[in-house]
């Protein structure tokens, strides 16, 4: 990096997703004269808005995807650059942006986000969802399909498949299971019912911020149009902009060709052993699959053929296989630790193996010794919370103050809905890491509740809560304070005892 630096900030912020702003906010606040500048690479910035402390580590916010200049009014002295950031070198101190300006920094946080981890097929019929561009490119595609195939078992796929309609869904899974990453399978078998149904009207609209979905304004990304190729790759500075979130299929249109309601079919325990177009499977002797399937041989933009031997034909994927952490613009010519997952590592100061270098969300694993009860995610509230914490952490270090692990960071919580139902995740959920040590208590109530405990050596160690249970406070102080479970046995969930009243 050659080039002069225009300026040297004390801080420098890089991306604009809830993990960046969440940081600059803290820190402006925290320091008000503290020259801090924001880089990122898209127009709009992602902001919490009606944030709600619903108990101790629960919380609640809706999010705001806002022009940047609404930051900017809030906090006059912060500088906001938009530019990708090209490279980094932190023996400098100082980053490049893509249209090359070179800024200097004496702290730096990372909040580049990550990009979807894509089936690995070079197809324009494979889509993967990210951000308010990739999901006006699935809106536009999606009003003239028939049917779709949607491949991965988590967050995206699960919301997908119950909000689309006027289409078929073939829904291919790994899992024995549905929406393995979040429940067992007896939350599974209690939710499949809901995509057989039609989709209950909604009684209130959407109270959360709807997602535009109007055409880009110029200079800004067309994430998996223009640029797809260099974003499959991961090559190159991403132009992507923040990650969607909570109900961001609300503002869009998630409708197909046909005049069905929805239709869901499950393919479990299969995985993806080939992508071909209709070109492909007329040239090669794909034609026979196509024909044992009874399909319309090439009637089809594309064909999907899974490890359990079926082939389906439809008009697109939607590959929604998870995340990676969108760390490369930062590595070259640095010593990055990264961990298993490709995210910058950081301690328990949100601090990289890099000196001066922050990291917080999606771009970042956290690598300390998590408490018992805690696991990285990368969701919405866990970006938040790291660019808040990664604030503090940046100012007190230059205020040379002491600062310890947030408490955020004590028991791993998540609200969110899935097929309608309010769905609360606490601790180890899904007994994750506990071996045979454990034992499960289930109450279930078809179309009403799921409640699952997850006890270890008697003591409450994690919860999953399905529909309006009330429970999640009562459990989150049980789950906290470790008491022994052991005399109350399956008492515990007895529908007839007010469990509030009785630990009270
Ligand atoms: C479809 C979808 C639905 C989701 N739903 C939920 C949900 O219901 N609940 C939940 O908790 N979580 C949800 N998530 C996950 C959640 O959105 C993310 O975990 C969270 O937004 C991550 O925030 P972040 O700030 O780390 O990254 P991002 O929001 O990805 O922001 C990264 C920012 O960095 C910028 N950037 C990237 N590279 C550069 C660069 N080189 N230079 C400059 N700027 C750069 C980008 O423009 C962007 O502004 C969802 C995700 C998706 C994709
Ligand atoms: N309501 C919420 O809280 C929501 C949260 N999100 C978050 O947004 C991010 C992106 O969501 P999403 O993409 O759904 O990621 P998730 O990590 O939630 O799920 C990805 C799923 O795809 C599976 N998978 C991975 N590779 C393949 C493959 N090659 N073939 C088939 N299946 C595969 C994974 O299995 P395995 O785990 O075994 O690798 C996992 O089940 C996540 O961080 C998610 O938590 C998204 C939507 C809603």
């Amino acid at each position: 990096m050659a080039a002069r630096k225009e300026k040297t900030f004390r801080f420098v912020i890089v991306g604009g997703g809830i993990a960046g702003v969440t940081c600059v906010e803290q820190l402006s606040s925290q320091i008000p004269s503290a020259d801090v500048a924001l880089i990122t690479a898209g127009l709009h910035i992602k902001a919490v808005t009606n944030y709600k402390q619903v108990s101790k580590t629960l919380e609640e916010f809706d999010v705001e995807e806002q022009p940047s200049s609404v930051l900017a009014e809030k906090f006059p002295d912060l500088t906001i650059i938009h530019s990708a950031v090209k490279s980094l070198c932190t023996q400098s101190h100082s980053v490049e942006t893509a249209d090359g300006r070179v800024f200097g920094y004496e702290k730096l946080c990372i909040c580049g986000g990550g990009r979807p981890k894509l089936l690995n097929w070079d197809s324009p019929h494979v889509l993967g969802i990210r951000d308010t561009d990739s999901a006006q490119d699935l809106q536009k595609k999606l009003s003239r399909a028939k049917r779709i195939v949607v491949v991965g078992n988590g967050g995206i796929a699960l919301e997908l498949v119950y909000e689309v309609e006027g289409c078929e869904v073939i829904w291919a899974v790994k899992d024995k299971a549905i929406g393995n990453p979040f429940f067992d399978a007896g939350a599974a078998q209690f939710l499949i019912p809901s995509l057989q149904v039609d989709k209950p009207e909604l009684a209130a609209p959407c109270k959360r911020t709807r997602y535009t979905t109007e055409e880009p304004e110029p200079g800004a990304s067309h994430t998996f149009t223009a640029d797809r190729n260099a974003r499959r790759r991961g090559s190159g500075p991403t132009e992507a902009g923040s990650a969607l979130g909570p109900d961001w299929h609300e503002g869009i249109v998630l409708r197909g060709a046909e005049q069905v309601s929805r239709r869901v079919s499950v393919e479990y325990q299969c995985e993806v052993e080939k992508i071909f177009t209709s070109a492909e499977l007329l040239d090669s002797s794909q034609q026979t699959i196509g024909a044992e399937n009874g399909e319309n041989e090439g009637s089809w933009p594309v064909y999907i053929q899974l490890t359990n031997g079926k082939t389906f034909g439809c008009d697109f994927v939607v590959s929604a296989t998870g995340v990676v952490p969108n760390a490369e613009p930062f590595l070259h010519g640095n010593n990055f630790a990264l961990a298993d997952d490709g995210g910058l590592q950081v301690d328990d100061h949100m601090m990289t193996s890099e000196p001066d270098v922050y990291a917080a969300g999606d771009v970042c694993t956290a690598c300390w010794e998590h408490s018992a009860l805690w696991q990285q995610m990368r969701l919405w509230t866990q970006a938040r919370q790291m660019g808040w914490y990664a604030g503090r952490c940046m100012a007190a270090h230059v205020l040379a103050e002491p600062i310890e692990l947030d408490f955020c960071f004590e028991l791993f919580s998540h609200i969110t809905k899935f097929f309608n139902y309010k769905v609360v995740l606490l601790g180890k959920f899904n007994g994750q890491g506990l071996g045979p040590d454990q034992e499960l208590l289930l109450r279930c109530t078809k179309g009403r509740e799921y409640v699952k405990v997850v006890l270890s050596g008697g003591r409450m160690v994690g919860a999953v809560l399905i529909g309006e249970t009330d429970l999640e406070e009562t459990f989150e102080n049980l789950i906290l304070n470790q008491m022994d479970l052991t005399p109350y046995g399956e008492e515990l969930l007895n529908p007839n005892i007010d469990i509030e009243d009785y630990f009270d």
